[in-house]
Order: C-alpha cells, then sequence, then structure tokens
C-alpha cells in the first residue's frame, strides 16, 4: 500500500454534489476512501454514489445542511453509521454572494459565515471527537486565495476563507498531538457552478488570466491530488498549513 493509498479509510467531503466536492468525492474514492457525499439536493448525491460505485468504490449520500442547528452532529453521526468509522473529513461546503463593502447586508454577511466558516467549524469538532480517540484523523478545509490576498469577490467572501485558514492553524494547534493534522487548501478560480457566470464573461477570464502565471484557469482534478496528499499518510507530519493551489496567482507580485 502506497503512502497516499487511502484504502481502508472513511471519510465525509461536504459540498460533494457537484463541483469541486464532487471531484475531490471521486477521487477520493479512486484512491481507497469509503466516503459520505453530503448536500442538500438528494439527486446530486445520487448521481455522484452512482459515478463512485461505476468505479467500484462505496459511497453513501447523506442529504443535509450543514448550516442547521446541531447538522454537524448528525451527519458525523449518519457517517459513522453508515461507514463504520471515519478518519477524514473535507469541510469543502461553501458559497458567495458577491457584493461591494457598502452593499452586504447583515443576513448576507451571516450566510456566508455561516456555511464557509461555522459550519466547517462544527464539522471538525464532531469528527475530532472520533478522530483524536482513535489517534488519527485528517481534516482538509477548503478556503480560497481570497483568504490569502484582496480579491474583488467580496469582504464577507474573502473574510469567511481567511478564518477558515486560521481555525485550521488552531486547530491544527490543539489536535496534532493526537494524530488529527488540519490543512487547508486555498483554491484560485476554477469552473464550476459556483463560477459559472463569471467565467463565462470572457474579459473576465482575460483579467483572472492576466494575473495567473500558469496562463489557464484552473481545472478541477488538479485540487484531487492535493486533497488526497493532505488525507493521507504521506501528509503525516504536516498540520496547519494552507496550499495554494491557484497557478502562481498568490505569489504574482508584479
Ligand atoms: N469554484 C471556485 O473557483 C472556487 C471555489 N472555492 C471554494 O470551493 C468550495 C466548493 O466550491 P464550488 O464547487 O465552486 O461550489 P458549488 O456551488 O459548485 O458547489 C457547492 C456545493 O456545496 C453544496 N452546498 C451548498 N450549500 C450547502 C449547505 N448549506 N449544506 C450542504 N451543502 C451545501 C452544494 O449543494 P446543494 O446546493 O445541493 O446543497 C454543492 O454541492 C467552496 O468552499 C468555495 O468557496 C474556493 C476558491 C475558488
Ligand atoms: C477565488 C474565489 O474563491 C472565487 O471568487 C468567487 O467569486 C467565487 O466565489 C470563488 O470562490
Amino acid at each position: 500500500m502506497t503512502r497516499f493509498d487511502l484504502t481502508g479509510k472513511k471519510a465525509i467531503i461536504t459540498g460533494a454534489g457537484r463541483g469541486i466536492g464532487k471531484a475531490l468525492a471521486v477521487g477520493l474514492a479512486e484512491a481507497g476512501a469509503q466516503v459520505a457525499v453530503v448536500s442538500r439536493t438528494e439527486s446530486d448525491l445520487q448521481e455522484v454514489v452512482q459515478a463512485i460505485e461505476a468505479n467500484g468504490g462505496v459511497a453513501c449520500p447523506i442529504a443535509a445542511d450543514v448550516t442547521e442547528a446541531g447538522a454537524a452532529e448528525k451527519v458525523v453521526a449518519q457517517a459513522l453509521d453508515a461507514l463504520g468509522g471515519l478518519h477524514i473529513l473535507v469541510n469543502n461546503a461553501g458559497m458567495n454572494i458577491r457584493k461591494k463593502a457598502h452593499e452586504v447586508s447583515e443576513a448576507e454577511w451571516d450566510r456566508i459565515m455561516d456555511l464557509n466558516l461555522k459550519a466547517a467549524f462544527f464539522l471538525s469538532q464532531a469528527a475530532a471527537r472520533t478522530m483524536c480517540e482513535q489517534r488519527y484523523g485528517r481534516i482538509v478545509n477548503i478556503a480560497s486565495v481570497a483568504g490569502l490576498v484582496a480579491l474583488r469577490t467580496g469582504v464577507a467572501y474573502g473574510a469567511s476563507k481567511a478564518g477558515v485558514i486560521q481555525m485550521t492553524r488552531v486547530l491544527a494547534l490543539e489536535w496534532s498531538k493526537f494524530g488529527v493534522n488540519v490543512n487547508a487548501i486555498a483554491p484560485w478560480y476554477f469552473r464550476t457552478p459556483l463560477t459559472e457566470a463569471l467565467l463565462n464573461d470572457e474579459a473576465f477570464v482575460q483579467e483572472v488570466l492576466q494575473r495567473t502565471p500558469s496562463g489557464r484557469i484552473g481545472d478541477v482534478e488538479d485540487l484531487v491530488g492535493p486533497t488526497i496528499f493532505l488525507s493521507s499518510d504521506a501528509a503525516a507530519y504536516i498540520s496547519g498549513q494552507t496550499i495554494a493551489v491557484d497557478g502562481g496567482m498568490s505569489v504574482y507580485g508584479f
């Protein structure tokens, strides 16, 4: 078994109904993990489960709104029941409402924070009870380069993702001694339903490419390898880190 093999590992991936989370769920299953896929839309989840099973993998759907009170405990309990254990949590579910700072409402701020940061924390807290007790766990938080540098994508979103990055560091400080490593991935633009409208505007795409040394928009497959790595034994001594998967964007000075 190679150090990147996830055979025998049980994983929860949130936001796995489409976009990045769907690619991560399929990828972790291909690497050997049994996966619980979480989102609100059951039909999306069934499609992902069928795709994983068609590849010979094991998956179970958990339809849930992770921002609901008590959802984290329920999702983790359902995954433990369905998979018989838990080793990996990928906090991927996230959303954005792109507004200038003058225009952001309290309700919009709360919606973004509730999903991107609060839900990720309480799912981590619920999963870590099992992970710390068994002295093994991998938590991978999907942040954004918006949490590292200032983007035009909105202050609430950027603050939520910066919060995810700092939450990653503090949870790593508390839980690494139990063999529970907590890391984050910070993507730049990838073509998904979340960014479809933006990336259908060729002028906007050209602006993105001008800030991207690699010269291309990310493909969701570019995120699968780094997520498998951080979920695997190969990352046994890595905790609290954020890996920018951004084509070099976050280091582009001038
Ligand atoms: N695409 C990009 O360019 C980038 C994305 N990211 C981050 O990557 C992550 C995934 O983004 P992306 O794949 O583009 O987003 P999508 O909007 O394409 O997919 C989001 C997924 O999350 C699920 N979801 C949304 N709200 C909830 C909820 N309340 N409870 C449970 N599941 C929910 C959606 O399913 P449903 O609606 O059925 O619940 C869907 O499966 C996010 O955290 C995003 O911030 C970061 C940088 C760049
Ligand atoms: C790179 C950002 O995270 C990107 O910006 C957006 O507008 C989308 O919300 C993506 O998350």
